[in-house]
């Protein structure tokens, strides 16, 4: 998938501002950012749902906008829950899909299990939990085993398991060799499942790269959380006075805490007096980079 320039406008907000992007073949790929940073726009137009007002994009080669019929049938996209059709049950959903793209329907007998709502076939969409629908749209996505399949915010209105297992799921549609492009709040999700993500906010791409690698560049410091009791702060202040590595001593609930960028000679000394019992290292991850690249105030 290739974005190139992509621009959209609502009257005077530029809700995607010039965004240029590339995904490869089978890469799991995230678009991060605070409420309004424009992801789902961004989405929808790469989906071929929205037309840019400048910009293009294609997708396994092919232009999404006009929409392309060659296409359809290879990229699965995420409906909003909305708009399952009226009055069907998640069974009946799920083989009109089915029926759509010419898949058997024993297909969606399959896709209920996969989704874990095999108990709810005979449920009319409307009186699924929020939940529900959201795993039955993505169901619904990937009844023709699509190459390319495009989530919005997939694990939003979910449950702790009910998450994990669609993380699960991702990871194993990800595996057979389907390139999966999802936007989310959740920095656990896209540290966990995503080899590249791209943070987005007021329409522009401020970083993108593998999560590893923008951690890294934020290049924070390691908070060393000792047990309580293992050390005051004043003896935790005598054994690294020695140590070369900038180490700051603070008072971390009932224990002390070293924070410093260089936790290696660090570590060496507090394992030198025996003091690695009960000891947590903590470093940067992806939710620190984010606050970093788009602030702490509100969004809209
Ligand atoms: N149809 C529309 N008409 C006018 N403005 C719109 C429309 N759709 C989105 N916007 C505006 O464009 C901006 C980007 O919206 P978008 O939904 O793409 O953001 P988002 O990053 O997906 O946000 P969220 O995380 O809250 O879902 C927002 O300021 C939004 O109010």
């Amino acid at each position: 998938m290739v974005a190139s320039g992509v621009v959209k406008r609502y009257g005077p907000l530029v809700a995607v501002d010039d965004v240029s992007l590339s995904v490869r073949r089978g890469e799991f790929f995230g678009i991060l950012g605070p409420n309004g940073a424009g992801k789902t726009t961004l989405l929808e137009i790469i989906e071929g749902l929205r037309k840019p007002d400048a910009g293009t994009v294609t997708v396994l080669g092919l232009p999404s906008w006009p929409r392309d019929q060659r296409l359809l049938g290879r990229i699965g996209v995420q409906l909003q829950a909305s708009s399952f059709f009226e009055r069907l049950t998640a069974g009946e959903q799920l083989r009109t899909f089915c029926a759509l793209y010419g898949r058997p329907a024993s297909r969606a007998t399959e896709l209920l299990e996969l989704v874990g709502l095999q108990d709810k076939a005979g449920v009319r969409a409307e009186k699924l939990s929020g939940g529900q629908a959201q795993r039955l749209s993505i169901a619904c996505a990937l009844v023709h085993d699509p190459e390319v399949v495009f989530l919005d915010e997939p694990t939003g209105a979910l449950d702790p398991q009910a998450r994990r297992n669609l993380w699960d799921l991702l990871r194993a549609i990800n595996t057979r060799g389907a390139t999966v492009v999802l936007t989310t709040h959740s920095m656990e999700e896209a540290q966990t499942l995503c080899d590249r993500v791209a943070i987005l906010d007021g329409g522009r791409v401020l970083q993108l790269g593998t999560p590893a690698e923008l951690i890294r560049a934020l290049d924070a410091p390691v908070r060393i959380s000792l047990a309580p009791g293992v050390l005051s702060g004043d003896g935790a202040r005598e054994l690294v006075g020695p140590v070369d590595a900038e180490v700051v001593v603070e008072q971390d609930g009932a224990g002390t805490a070293l924070v410093t960028r260089r936790p290696a000679p660090v570590l060496a000394a507090l394992a030198r007096a025996d003091a690695l019992t009960g000891l947590q290292v903590q470093g940067a991850n992806l939710e620190d980079v984010f606050l970093a690249l788009t602030g702490r105030e509100y969004r809209a």
